[in-house]
């Protein structure tokens, strides 16, 4: 074991609770530990606990200083005077708030002006949605509400609690400016917006400083403020000027780094802070890795061989195109949207052709955010391919086409855990700046056929087009 400070990263997201222990020095990871959460749109945040306490179960923390939480985005937990939780938590993925929202965007003024106060125009995912359904559906919720908190924030204020260390809730600027009443231009809340959301006033976390102490837990671990997953990836990622990072885990993301903030009314890209004290435009869409996991289900194989099947299949799988919208979608906003299968003949009707659609849909919805974050003024020098299917080779083999870029595969890791304990690392050394880990790339591919890759977006485009005109 590394006789040097060891620090612990966390990713609570929506799947599962990931620990990582890292050398504070090198960023080496040295223990791993895992524990799922529930399938399910709204959670019990106790669950996140236990699946905390299961990752850290036998000593993972051992010889730990200091700690950082990073967590799925925009996940609405309603507290009480006591700090109980009034009702289960509403996650990022639970779109019952999509018309709550459009309300909140009428109220307002429209898009525009949303926009204009906090760069992100509200969704069902964005957590000022989810309080304003809660107001409208359950009264009795909202009035025994004391305070709203995301689920990092809950998590990093139970890890003080239980170790005697709470002295109130915090959360960072970047988990902070996915909530719709707070502005990552300002990095300051908006009350009135919260106020329009629930209907009175409830209280917010402090936002603490990037590598700010929070709190110490009774044995001594020091905790830095952590952060959203995506911002916790780019920390651990340690983006370059030029790199897009595509994350493939339950949600797809598409961001970069950027050095101001960005107002996009059509709400594709959201405007949020990074976790050190820049910017991080970013696309989000509700199907990613599970597209994968449905389509290998229906073809009746493993995901291993998804890859294999998808991989024998020509670019554009014979004409047929999956419109992968499974789970409704965020991006474009699409909330009751089902999956379709276009262009089926006799033909084209393969096992390969299937695997392929599906691998090709899933990247089709990410090529598009990809754009949408060059046009609010990143350059795409080269694709940063993480997330669970980012393990999958047909998608690494297939992405550069799709993308019209390079993609680099950072090696497999667990990215917003590590760039979490980057963080805590930071808090630790009381440095000016975070300390510089690298990244091992295991791959990289240039696109082999983009006219191919072209072709085949240009099919997508038109099924969007024909299925849901107002995409
Ligand atoms: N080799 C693979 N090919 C495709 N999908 C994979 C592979 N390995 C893991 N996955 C999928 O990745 C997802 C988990 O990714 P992860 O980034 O951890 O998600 P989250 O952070 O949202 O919980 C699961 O849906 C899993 O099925
Ligand atoms: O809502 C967003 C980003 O805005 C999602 O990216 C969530 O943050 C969930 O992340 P994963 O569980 O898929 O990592």
């Amino acid at each position: 074991m590394s006789s040097r400070p060891l620090v612990a990263g966390v990713d609570t997201s929506t799947q599962s609770c990931k620990v990582a222990v890292c050398d504070a020095e090198t960023g080496e990871v040295v223990r791993l530990g895992r524990g799922t959460h529930p399938d399910a749109t709204e959670v019990d945040p106790a669950h996140w606990w236990r699946a905390w306490e299961e990752a850290t179960a036998g000593g993972l923390l051992d010889g730990v200083s200091a700690l950082a939480v990073g967590g799925q985005q925009h996940g609405m937990v309603l507290l009480d005077e006591a700090d109980e939780v009034v009702r289960p938590a509403l996650l990022w993925n639970d779109t019952r708030s999509a018309g709550t929202a459009r309300d909140l965007v009428d109220e307002l003024g429209g898009a525009q002006a949303w926009a204009d106060a906090v760069g992100i125009v509200p969704l069902a995912a964005i957590t000022a949605a989810k309080v304003r359904w809660v107001r409208d559906h359950e009264p009795a919720s909202m009035d025994r509400a004391a305070r709203v908190v995301l689920p990092h924030d809950w998590l990093t204020g139970r890890i003080l609690a239980a170790g005697g260390g709470f002295d109130g809730w915090t959360t960072d600027a970047g988990d902070a400016s996915g909530t719709g009443y707070f502005s990552a231009a300002t990095r300051e809340y908006r009350p009135d917006l919260l106020r329009m959301a629930a209907g009175r006033d409830l209280d917010v976390p402090r936002v603490a400083g990037p590598a700010e102490v929070v709190g110490r837990t009774r044995d001594g671990i020091a905790l830095a403020p952590g952060t959203g997953d995506n911002m916790g990836a780019a920390l651990g990622l340690g983006l370059l000027p030029g790199d897009v990072v595509v994350s493939l885990g339950t949600s797809g993301t598409a961001f970069a780094r950027h050095d101001r903030p960005t107002a996009d009314p059509r709400g594709f890209v959201q405007s949020f802070a990074d976790a050190e004290d820049g910017f991080l435009p970013l696309v989000c869409t509700l199907n990613a890795a599970r597209v994968l996991t449905s389509g290998a289900a229906m073809l009746g194989v493993e995901l291993a061989d998804l890859d294999r099947l998808a991989m024998a299949a020509e670019p554009g799988a014979g004409g047929l195109t999956l419109l992968p919208f499974l789970d409704g979608e965020r991006t474009p906003n699409l909330p009751t949207a089902t999956g379709a299968l276009h262009g089926i003949t006799r033909g084209n009707a393969t096992p390969e052709n299937l695997a392929r659609a599906v691998v090709e849909g899933m990247l089709l919805g990410l090529a598009d955010a990809v754009d949408a974050v060059r046009d609010a003024g990143c350059p795409v020098e080269r694709v940063l391919l993480i997330g669970g299917a980012a393990k999958s080779a047909a998608v690494q083999a297939i992405a550069p086409d799709l993308f019209g870029a390079p993609v680099a595969v950072p090696a497999p890791g667990e990215y917003v855990a590590v760039g979490a304990a980057r963080q805590a690392a930071w808090a630790l050394s009381g440095a000016p700046a975070a300390p510089g880990w690298g990244v091992d790339i295991e791959a990289t591919a240039d696109p082999r056929d983009p006219a191919a890759g072209a072709e085949t977006r240009e099919r997508y485009a038109a099924a969007l087009a024909s299925a849901y005109p107002q995409a």
